[in-house]
């Protein structure tokens, strides 16, 4: 069999030959396996006749002959094993073997004769011929069912096997090889072979550079078009998500595109031909330009699917019409039943929702969201005729549908309204992860349906929401537009207000006042864009401690001392930080307050380790990446309610399990990338939740991060008590900084659908705008492309966390100068003790 020639396989690697007694472990998840072998020839020193031999491998069958290429190693363990980074299936090396081989019973329908023929006109390497190329068959005239037989056997076989070698010696690891094999099949190595970048797209995980490194050495030269192509993609996929925008424009994407190629490779790049390539990928149709926008295919197509969407939902307005119902009235009858007045902008919230097949809803906190949902479902059912029992949907879907972008938020909102809530994904049978965003998601079932939360949904998830969304059911979407944006590219919440398409109510008047909250004023003062007088004095559930960038993680620790010392919970507290390097930032911060809450009291108390993250029964963890699978999200918060040490787990392999809101997950070492602590989370990933205590540090540090939206959505995140510390100048800095919008094109798309222009007219004008591309190169000269200045763009992601300095390493943090200050975080609320604060809650 042909083996790739690469670096992993020099002549004189060690080698193990023989037969495979048993497979002692195979990991369903990726191809690892561990194997006992006969041995049968060796180049190793080894006295024993067999040997335990680990690495990635297709499907290995017992009995087989193999040949492994690795080195021997000492597991701490489990001692002396043979450890292959690759291996061969032996194949027969004689005219007699083969034919044989092919003869057996594997085969069926292949007799001597035949077999004799194949081997007398194709050779020895017979197999590998007929796997590259089944028309090598074709002079052989074997009928059309032996032939196919012949080649299925062959392909199944030996297939698997030479694509895991081909995988193996490009030096991708079990699990990774896995992936790759998952969404290529037989097509991997050819696809490698032929552009090694197509993985960046296709493969978690695989970046330019990986990429850039297999290419480099299958061959592709530093300006070939496909690594052009392969850097433009990358480039052009950081730039919009990095900023959450849904195009850029072609400077920053040849600048980008550029230096991503001049730092794998030390080799200038001509930015004409960088210019070249975008217009091929425009003609291929993977990137779109529009004007002077440069859109990555999907997200072009998914602003204008959004629009057409929300016109074909819109065009059947006529068909609701209550003649019989008039709606004052029925709002009477609502406001009796719940013993409340709604004020004016809220009847008309619930009139406009009632009466058009969309609607949007946004307010700030205690405006009063919940509680008109609360009356459009109330109304809308009795309208139809509806019973809002759940009991009665035995045998059919309850025909009011309530859902959220993350598990947590619809959690709350199935708490408020007493009915069945799920996510998004869940709802339309999506796993997020699928290679195609263009698949089709089930369409919905139902009269109404009613998503909170808006703020968080991005062009993507919205796109599959609304095509589910059949003509016939009416849709409200609540959230509030202040808010930080969608983690995901686009804005869609503020460009479907913006549009003004879609009738929509803003409610301003805060409700929830009456038990003397001052954080909600906060909030609305907040987006006022400025703070109260009494920022700096306690009040009953805030208070705001002064201190410089050094002192922080020392304030934090007596605050968290403190509130741990009067009986909260580490779920009730929350610390949100802006950033995640730094003295005061998340990656400090969560070991320090996992020593309060959690400590590792003796050897006695369960704890593993990933790195420098210690992880104990207790400690609150936090989901990093969107898991619809197993109903877990990006941002949602657990607890670690089990461990099991390797020794004791079926996989040989440590174990974390962890309670989330609605499931418990177990996740093997190998899936810790996924989780960290949680103690002190960025503000985006709090986005969705609500804490008792949040404890909120900025310093003027963190610059670009100080925005309204981002300090908005920290403060609203407290329930009950909220902790300001830091500098005064550095909150009052954040709110009066607006964010700048995303670049998107949503609200346009709709407007422009809305106002009767065709699609097919506006694609037909799609390639325009890649003409700035050229002019573009003349401002780039290759030496100045790579500049700093010139990538400016890559930074300016306002809303992303990144990294501030570390202090200059002469700083020093005098001790004085931290307990000098008073720092009683409770003051004013003294007499708050868990108990009441819990009993006063909301
Ligand atoms: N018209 C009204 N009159 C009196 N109280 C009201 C009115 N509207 C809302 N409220 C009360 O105000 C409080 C906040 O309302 P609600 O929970 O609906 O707001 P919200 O916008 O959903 O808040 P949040 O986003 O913070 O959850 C509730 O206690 C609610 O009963």
């Amino acid at each position: 069999m042909a083996i790739l020639e690469t670096e992993n396989m020099v002549d004189n690697k060690p080698t193990v030959t023989g037969t495979v007694q048993s497979v002692f472990y195979e990991n369903p998840g990726n191809f690892f396996k561990i194997l006992l072998i006969k041995i049968a020839h060796k180049t190793i020193d080894w006295h024993e006749p067999e040997i335990v031999v680990t690495g990635s491998f297709g499907e290995i069958k017992e009995d087989e002959r193999y040949t492994f290429y690795g080195k021997v190693i000492t597991h701490p363990k489990y001692g002396q094993q043979f450890q292959a980074d690759n291996y061969q299936v032996d194949q027969p090396t004689t005219k007699t073997g083969l034919v044989a081989y092919l003869s057996g019973e594997k085969f069926a329908g292949i007799g001597q004769k035949t077999a004799e023929k194949i081997v007398d006109t194709l050779g020895l390497d017979a197999i590998d011929k007929i796997l590259a190329d089944s028309t090598v068959l074709a002079p052989l005239g074997l009928n059309d069912k032996k032939q196919a037989t012949l080649v299925e056997t062959l392909t199944i076989n030996n297939g698997m096997e030479q694509i895991i070698i081909g995988l193996n010696n490009y030096g991708f690891g079990s699990s990774m090889a896995y992936n790759i094999y998952q969404t290529y099949h037989e097509d991997t190595l050819k696809i490698i072979q032929e552009n090694p970048y197509q993985l960046v797209a296709d493969i978690a995980g695989i970046g330019f550079k990986r990429a850039d490194n297999l290419a480099e050495k299958i061959g592709f030269a530093a300006d070939s078009p496909a690594r052009i192509q392969g850097a433009l993609m990358q480039a052009l996929n950081e730039l919009t998500n990095q900023a959450g925008d849904t195009f850029t424009q072609a400077k920053p994407l040849l600048a980008a595109s550029i230096q991503l190629m001049e730092q794998a490779r030390n080799v200038a790049i001509d930015p004409n031909l960088v210019a070249e390539q975008l217009m091929v990928l425009a003609h291929d149709g993977k990137v779109v330009g529009d004007e002077n926008r440069i859109y990555p295919n999907g997200l072009y197509n998914a602003e204008w699917q959004i629009a057409n969407h929300l016109m074909r939902i819109e065009n059947e307005r006529d068909k609701i019409s209550y003649p019989k119902h008039d709606l004052d009235k029925e709002i009477r009858r609502l406001e009796k039943r719940f013993k409340m007045s709604y004020d004016d902008v809220q009847k008309n919230a619930i009139k406009l929702a009632m009466t058009h097949r969309a609607f949007l809803l946004t307010g700030g906190p205690g405006t009063g969201k919940t509680t008109i949902i609360n009356g459009i479902v109330t109304l809308f059912a009795e309208l139809n005729g509806l019973s809002l029992d759940i009991n009665e949907y035995k045998d059919t879907p309850f025909p009011i549908l309530l859902a959220a972008p993350t598990g947590r938020a619809a959690k709350r909102m199935s708490e408020t309204t007493g009915l069945p809530a799920s996510t998004i994904h869940r709802l339309l049978g999506i796993t997020g992860r699928e290679n195609n965003p263009d698949i089709d998601s089930k369409e919905l079932e139902g009269g109404l349906l009613i998503v909170d939360e808006m703020s968080m949904v991005d062009t993507y998830l919205f796109r599959s929401l609304i095509r589910a969304v059949p003509s016939n059911m009416q849709v409200v979407f609540v959230g509030d537009k202040d808010q930080l944006p969608s983690v995901g590219a686009g804005q869609v919440f503020f460009d479907l207000l913006q549009s003004q398409a879609i009738p929509a109510i803003e409610l301003q008047q805060i409700y929830r006042q009456d038990d003397e909250s001052t954080i909600i004023p906060l909030a609305h003062e907040i987006n006022q864009g400025q703070l109260p007088a009494d920022l700096l004095q306690p009040q009953k559930d805030r208070s705001f401690i002064q201190c410089s960038p050094y002192q922080i993680e020392s304030v934090i620790k007596q605050v968290v001392t403190k509130a741990k010392d009067r009986g909260f919970e580490t779920k009730d507290i929350q610390v949100l930080a802006p950033m995640y390097r730094g003295a005061a930032g998340i990656d400090q911060l969560n070991p320090m307050i996992q020593n309060i809450m959690n400590p590792k009291v003796d050897d006695r108390k369960k704890q593993v380790s990933l790195g420098n993250v210690h992880y104990r029964i207790g400690d609150k963890i936090l989901h990093l990446v969107n898991s619809p699978e197993l109903n877990v999200f990006n941002g949602e918060i657990g607890q670690i309610t089990g461990i099991t040490y390797a020794k004791d787990s079926d996989d040989k392999m440590d174990e974390l399990t962890i309670a989330f809101d609605s499931t418990e997950i177990t996740y093997k070492r190998t899936e810790w990338h996924k989780i960290t602590l949680a103690y002190c989370t960025s503000i985006h990933k709090a986005q969705g939740s609500e804490f008792e205590m949040v404890i909120l540090p900025l310093v003027n540090q963190y610059q670009r991060m100080l925005k309204r939206n981002l300090l908005y959505t920290a403060v609203t995140r407290a329930r009950s008590l909220l902790i300001l510390i830091g500098e005064p100048s550095a909150f009052d800095k954040a709110a009066k900084e607006l964010s700048a919008n995303r670049q998107t094109t949503l609200k346009e798309r709709i407007i422009s659908v809305f106002n009767g222009e065709k699609v097919s007219q506006a694609v037909k004008t799609a390639s325009v705008g890649l003409t700035e591309a050229k002019p573009t190169v003349e401002k780039l000269t290759p030496a100045k492309a790579a500049a700093p200045e010139q990538l400016a763009l890559v930074d300016d992601a306002d809303d992303s966390e990144e990294t501030i300095q570390e202090a200059p390493a002469n700083y020093e943090l005098t001790p004085a100068l931290v307990s000098g200050h008073q720092i009683d975080p409770m003051i004013g609320m003294a007499d708050l003790t868990p108990y009441t604060f819990m009993t006063s809650a909301k």
